[in-house]
Parts: C-alpha cells; sequence; structure tokens
C-alpha cells in the first residue's frame, strides 16, 4: 500500500533535513502507528504519503508507480482515495452531522443518490445515528473526532491517514476514536496514526514505528512505545 524507498526530505529554506533516508513497507490491510518526538518527522512523513511534498531522494510509492511521476489529475485523483484526520476535527460548524459528513461525497462528486444510504453507514461505523441532525456544537470533543472520521471513510478510501487524532481529546474519549479506527481497519482499510499518546499505543498494540530525527529508529511488528 506504502512504500518508502530511500527517502530523504529536506525542507529547502531552512535547509532541515525532516527524514533520512526512510525505508519503510506498509500492507494492505495494516493498522501502523507512528510515533516520535515533536520534530521527528511524523507530518512530513504523512505529507509525502499524500504528494504535498516530493522527497528531496528517493520515492514514495502509494500503488505501483512513484508519486513523483504523477501529474496533476492522477495527484488529486490520488488524494481523493486517502481519507484524513487531525488533531482539529475540522467540522464546518453551521452544518449538521449528517451534512458534514455528506459534505465528502459531495466534493468528490459521488451521485446525490447514494448520499443517504452512505452517510448512514458511516454514521453506524462510528457509532453516531443518533446525533445526525446535531450541530458540531453540540456534540462532545470525542463524538466531534469520530463524526471527523465518519467523513474521512465515507468516501470509502483504501487508506487512512489520521495525524495526532486523540490529541485534543480526554482517555475517554482517545480509548472511543481508537476502537472506531480499530473497526474502520477491521472493513480493510489500511490506516496510519502518527501519535504521541503513549498509553494508546500500549492498550491497542499494532505494528508501531519509531522515528528519531528524521531517521527510522525501530519497527516492531507487535507495537509498543519505545521513546
Ligand atoms: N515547511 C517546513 N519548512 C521547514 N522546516 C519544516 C517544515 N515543516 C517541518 N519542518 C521541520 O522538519 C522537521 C520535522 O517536522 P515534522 O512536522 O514532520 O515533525 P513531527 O514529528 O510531525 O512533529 P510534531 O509531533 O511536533 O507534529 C522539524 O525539524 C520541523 O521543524
Amino acid at each position: 500500500m506504502i512504500q518508502f524507498h530511500h527517502v530523504s526530505l529536506e525542507y529547502p529554506v531552512t535547509r532541515t533535513l525532516a527524514l533520512d533516508d526512510l525505508n519503510v513497507h506498509i500492507k494492505k490491510g495494516e493498522f501502523v502507528y507512528l510515533v516520535g518526538h515533536s520534530g521527528a518527522g511524523k507530518s512530513s512523513f504523512m505529507g509525502l504519503v499524500l504528494k504535498r511534498t516530493l522527497p528531496t531522494r528517493g520515492d514514495v510509492y502509494v500503488g505501483g508507480e512513484p508519486l513523483r511521476r504523477y501529474r496533476a489529475g492522477r495527484t488529486a485523483l490520488h488524494r481523493r482515495r486517502i481519507g484524513m484526520i487531525f488533531q482539529d476535527n475540522q467540522l464546518l460548524p453551521h452544518l449538521t452531522v449528517t451534512d458534514n459528513v455528506a459534505f465528502a461525497l459531495r466534493v468528490t462528486g459521488v451521485p446525490r443518490r447514494e448520499w443517504d444510504g452512505r452517510v448512514s453507514a458511516s454514521l453506524k461505523l462510528v457509532g453516531l445515528e443518533h446525533k445526525k441532525h446535531a450541530l458540531p456544537v453540540q456534540l462532545s470533543q470525542g463524538e466531534q473526532q469520530r463524526v471527523a472520521i465518519a467523513r474521512a471513510v465515507v468516501g470509502e478510501p483504501p487508506l487512512l491517514l489520521a495525524d495526532e487524532p486523540t490529541g485534543n481529546l480526554d482517555p475517554d474519549n482517545s480509548r472511543e476514536v481508537l476502537k472506531v479506527l480499530q473497526n474502520v481497519n477491521l472493513r480493510g482499510t489500511t490506516i496510519v496514526v502518527a501519535t504521541h499518546a503513549r498509553e494508546l499505543v500500549e492498550t491497542f498494540r499494532h505494528r508501531t514505528l519509531t522515528l528519531r530525527r528524521g531517521k527510522l529508529v525501530r519497527d516492531d511488528p507487535y507495537g509498543g512505545y519505545a521513546l
């Protein structure tokens, strides 16, 4: 699903070496944590997978061909096939839960007749069908993050990237979000979660990649937080 082949990334202006000769292979259907101290390169890793940036050296593959060979149209299509979740849920405050989730279908051109079925399946997956008419402000932080997950997966992306998805949440809500992500993974979606949440990584064990100053220093198939 994702392959990094001798990938280095140096940001041009500051000449920061954010990633240093990374070799990683993430298979279809895996659930992988990406851990590391602040500045270790986690967001840079995500940016490369999305092709927001290109590596200075090496190649990133998501499927067959290196991303650097994709032209604009294919890059747009590539990004549409990746679900994203951030620390800040980025819900649209004036739209209901249903409309927030449906928004993702509208922008990707899914026919209107498919929206209702897809949105309710997605809200069911995150356990929030009963809140479908609520506005984001009427939900807890954890519920809002679950809506963000519903929105990220409603288009059935094969790959989901989550950058600090529990950063704003208390321990109970964090665990709920992790359980939902695991359910999404059980349906076959490949998931990469960048996180500082030691307790979650220790509790819900999955393969864990540890970055230190841009280098992959550990790849633990059974998980564990080694910082
Ligand atoms: N646009 C940029 N221009 C220059 N340097 C950058 C840029 N983005 C990140 N960096 C630098 O690259 C390194 C890796 O940053 P990155 O954001 O990938 O780390 P991170 O592990 O996601 O950190 P955090 O946990 O704080 O989000 C850091 O030294 C950072 O200062």
